[in-house]
């Protein structure tokens, strides 16, 4: 799959500018703050229906419009697809395949794949629980449609439930054959949420184990496991059990939007006791397998970002990095970067066909 083109529309810092895209590698260079990164988003808004940066967005909209359009063109099984999403302030995002508009966002997750490595990945590691689940949420719903469906769903059952516990405390009063009918819903969508994810974890912690090795060429043990109070009983018990603290606490305290994932190096939490340098790896070996990962399950080269990618890496790694994915059966790259000559440096060395776009500051 390539995108030979984008046209932006009053996305971000840029007005009115189109891009006609090699087939391999495409790197952005420029000075800080030219634009570099928003390009990249565009194309991630193009195959997740939304900005990988800032999800508000009325505020991906230019300051001076009121609109954004962002119009891809793809080779996709050679069949020419056309994207276009637009947002107008106050209304609804638009997403549009071939002139025909998408009725669910969902419906279109997956079409596209897509891998985003970027500074901005440190906060799977630093921040709270809920980054983790949507990586894995993110990289299993690229190529199963019901998972998605299924927490869509829970998603939606969840705040039912929560609403409803707190409909109970305010008004002191308690229904348990209204309550059961959200259980079972919740169990209904959160118990295969659960297996599905445990599989994955099966399949996804080897890919990554193997991808960090071959970056690192460390000896340093890594593990990433799947936590989830499900593993020690059904949902339908773990709901049952926190009756009682679910009414104290008026919301759900249990169930799969609890579940977490353990980044750990030598048998120690990555957070705490992995160096900078530690860490940066095993960011990008995560991504690296979600690439791997996608790329197997869809049949499909995912597209590629590397955002800033020497902002994580020294050049002997990004050279590993091109390289991996250039024995891998190449998809499109997509690279941003402030050096110019260091990136071309870089990319000449694995001798693909490349693209360098030279930007400046937009009027
Ligand atoms: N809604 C918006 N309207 C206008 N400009 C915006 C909007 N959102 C972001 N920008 C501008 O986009 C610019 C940042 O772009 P971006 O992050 O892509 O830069 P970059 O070239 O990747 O820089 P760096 O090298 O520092 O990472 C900033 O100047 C910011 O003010």
């Amino acid at each position: 799959m390539i995108l030979k083109s984008l046209s932006l529309i009053n996305y971000k810092n840029f007005t009115s500018k189109t891009f006609e895209f090699d087939a391999k590698i495409n790197c952005f260079v420029g000075n800080n703050g030219v634009g570099k990164t928003n390009i990249l988003d565009a194309i991630y808004h193009l195959s997740f229906g939304k900005s990988y940066f800032n999800p508000v967005t009325s505020q991906n909209i230019n300051h001076n419009a009121d609109f954004f359009v962002i119009d891809g063109i793809y080779d996709k099984s050679e069949r020419e697809e056309k994207v276009v999403i637009s947002a107008k302030k106050g209304q609804k995002k638009v997403i549009k395949r071939n002139a025909k508009m998408y009725e669910r966002f969902a419906d279109h997750i997956g079409f596209l794949p897509l891998v985003i490595i970027s500074p901005a990945d440190r906060d799977l590691i630093t921040e709270g629980s809920d980054m983790r689940r949507k990586f894995i949420d993110g990289v299993i719903s690229q190529s199963d449609k019901n998972y998605l469906s299924n927490l869509l769903s829970y998603s939606k059952v969840l705040s039912q439930r929560n609403a409803l516990l707190k409909y109970f405390a305010a008004n002191n009063t308690f229904d348990q054959d209204t309550l059961s009918v959200y259980n079972e819903q919740l169990v209904t969508y959160g118990q295969p949420i659960f297996e599905k994810r445990k599989e994955f974890l099966v399949h996804f912690a080897p890919i990554f184990q193997e991808q960090y090795k071959a970056i690192s060429g460390e000896a340093e043990q890594v593990s990433l496991t799947y936590q989830s109070a499900l593993h020690d009983m059904p949902l339908e018990h773990l709901l049952t059990n926190a009756l009682a603290k679910d009414r104290m606490l008026q919301y759900t305290s249990v169930g799969i939007h609890k579940d977490d994932l353990a980044f750990e190096i030598n048998g120690y939490p990555v957070k705490k006791f992995g160096s900078q340098g530690q860490q940066k790896t095993y960011l990008i070996a995560l991504k690296l397998a979600q690439f791997d990962f996608i790329k197997k399950e869809s049949g499909v080269n995912p597209i590629l970002l590397l955002d800033d990618i020497f902002d994580k890496l020294d050049e002997n790694r990004v050279t590993h990095i091109i390289q991996l994915v250039n024995t891998n059966s190449f998809g499109q790259l997509f690279i941003s970067d402030t050096h110019p000559e260091r990136t071309e440096g870089v990319v000449k060395k694995i001798h693909q066909s490349y693209e360098l776009f030279h930007l400046g500051h937009q009027e």
